[in-house]
């Protein structure tokens, strides 16, 4: 079975492009949702929080303070650091957990990560993607999803490697600027990874 990571910066529309991946039947591992799972079932990993962020880390319902930890770790690359190291080797963990459950039947799985090369997760991948769209686009996408500033998105952009680093490490590249079909650029690498996992 192959592993194929699919990655992309703030806003590209990697979890969208997953969305089609899934309708040809790929399972697919989003890690952003699992880190936000994780950060709300792992004691051990709720204790590290609150001990390095405070206990406004959580609100009185147990659910993650989002907008507390957000607003300490991407406005300083230190705590950003401080979070990664608490969070990613959780959300590796689940990921090596759940591509158990899939045998040889299954030609390819896929691995959607914001932090794919930066967290080094691309190196458990056999193949990546990247979802590539200008930071214009980004911006105006996510300001309109999630209701924050386009000073936050950048901020957040500028916390993940360059359109350009990611499109030099990727294998394989998606363009989701509004001008290009996505569906047929889908299914175009769906037959790659298809006749790929046949010669593996
Ligand atoms: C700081 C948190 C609580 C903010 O939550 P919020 O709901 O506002 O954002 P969400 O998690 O949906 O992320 C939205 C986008 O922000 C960017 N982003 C998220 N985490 C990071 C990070 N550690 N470094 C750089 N960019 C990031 C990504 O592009 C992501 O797709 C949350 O992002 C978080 O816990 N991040 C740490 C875990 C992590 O690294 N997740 C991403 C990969 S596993
Ligand atoms: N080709 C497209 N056409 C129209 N809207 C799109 C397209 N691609 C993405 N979007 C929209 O842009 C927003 C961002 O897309 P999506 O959530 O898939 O991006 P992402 O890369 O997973 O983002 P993040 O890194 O912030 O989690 C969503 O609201 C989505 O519906």
């Amino acid at each position: 079975m192959l592993k194929i990571g699919i990655t992309g910066n703030i806003g590209s529309g990697k979890t969208t492009i997953c969305k089609v991946f899934e309708v040809l039947g790929v399972p697919v591992f989003y890690a952003d949702d699992e880190a936000k799972k994780v950060m709300t079932d792992d004691t051990e990993l709720i204790a590290g929080i609150k001990q390095t962020f405070g206990d406004t880390s959580y609100l009185e319902d147990g659910t993650l303070n989002r907008k507390h930890i957000a607003g300490i770790v991407f406005n300083n690359p230190a705590e950003l650091t401080k979070l990664n190291a608490l969070v990613h080797p959780a959300v590796f963990r689940a990921f090596d957990k759940w591509v158990l459950q899939f045998d040889t039947t299954v030609p390819y799985i896929m691995k959607e990560a914001a932090l794919l090369f930066e967290s080094d997760s691309y190196k458990m991948c056999d193949r990546s993607v990247m979802v590539s769209a200008p930071l214009g686009l980004r911006i105006k996408r996510v300001t309109r999803r999630d209701g924050i500033t386009a000073a936050e998105v950048k901020g957040r952009n500028d916390r993940q490697f360059s359109e350009e680093e990611k499109r030099e490490m990727a294998n394989d590249l998606i363009i989701n600027d509004d001008t290009q079909l996505v569906i047929p650029q889908v299914l175009a690498l769906h037959q790659l990874y298809l006749s790929l996992a046949h010669t593996k």
